[in-house]
């Protein structure tokens, strides 16, 4: 469980201090997806790279199963806007990266990463370099790595964005089959009102300047391919469009 209670971040920018959240409050219930969707510049990346504990200076409590958020003890899969591959390592050790920081060997690690790689199509690229992949196949490296490391949480920013909408809804479904295995813990940012309501149970409408959590949205509709086109997801992805452009934002 992902627990975010009162969480306010400021950066110092242009010589002064600018808030980029304000008071956020959010729970991530133990084995659900919880997708974070507003405007641009809400501080949706902010709040992931402070569960991350990427951003370390904040007022507020982030805790993680009950603990304060410690990327040392604990297993954090993140997956930041740009998939975070290292540019010099190959596919094969982009994907083992983390579990080779928590001391896994990779020979243990070699049975599990062939699967995934089958499984998520980049099978046989494994001695290629990021700079040789297209963007889709890059994102699934990058989802093979977060799988791979069977994390405590899974924080996703972005994941899908740069996508074309039929690679998009394919990459949506690797991810709802990989994830209805591990019922991993997953906090997911995006913009796509869609994706917010085909992958989250629950979603965090936040609102911009400074960001702060304008509703929390239980969602009955997650995760079933056959709802996507029912008359009932059409009409809450309007609802909520309509709550997005109320607070100025685009979707
Ligand atoms: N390192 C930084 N220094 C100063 N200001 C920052 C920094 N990072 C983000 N900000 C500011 O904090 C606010 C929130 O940024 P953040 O990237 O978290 O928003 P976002 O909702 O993820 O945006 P987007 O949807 O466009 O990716 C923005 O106003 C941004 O300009």
């Amino acid at each position: 469980m992902i627990e975010v209670e009162h969480l306010s971040v400021g950066y110092d920018a242009d010589g002064k201090k600018q808030i980029a959240l304000h008071d956020v409050s959010l729970t991530v219930p133990q084995g659900t997806v919880c997708a974070v969707i507003g405007p641009s510049g809400c501080g949706k990346s902010t709040l992931m790279k402070v569960v991350a504990g990427l951003i370390k200076n904040y007022q507020g409590t982030v805790r993680i199963g009950g603990r304060p958020v410690n990327p040392q003890k604990m297993k954090i899969g993140f997956m930041p806007q740009n998939y975070g591959l290292l540019p010099w390592k190959t596919v094969g050790e982009n994907i083992c990266l983390g579990c080779r920081i928590k001391g896994e060997k990779a020979k243990d690690l070699a049975a599990r990463t062939k699967a995934l790689c089958a499984r998520l199509g980049i099978a046989g690229l494994e001695k290629r370099y990021p700079h040789e992949l297209s963007g889709g196949q890059q994102q699934r490296v990058g989802l093979a790595r977060a799988f791979l490391l069977r994390p405590d949480i899974l924080l996703m920013d972005e994941p899908f964005s740069a996508l074309d909408a039929i690679t998009r809804e394919e990459m949506q479904e690797v991810f709802l089959s990989l994830w209805q295995e591990n019922h991993i813990t997953t906090m997911l940012v995006t913009h796509y009102v869609e994706e917010a309501l085909y992958l989250g149970q629950r979603i965090a409408l936040m609102s911009a300047n400074p960001g702060f959590v304008q509703e929390i949205i239980e969602n009955p509709l997650a995760g079933n391919a056959a709802e996507r086109q029912q008359p009932e997801f059409f009409a809450m992805g309007q609802s909520l469009r309509e709550k997005i452009r109320e607070m100025g934002g685009r979707s």
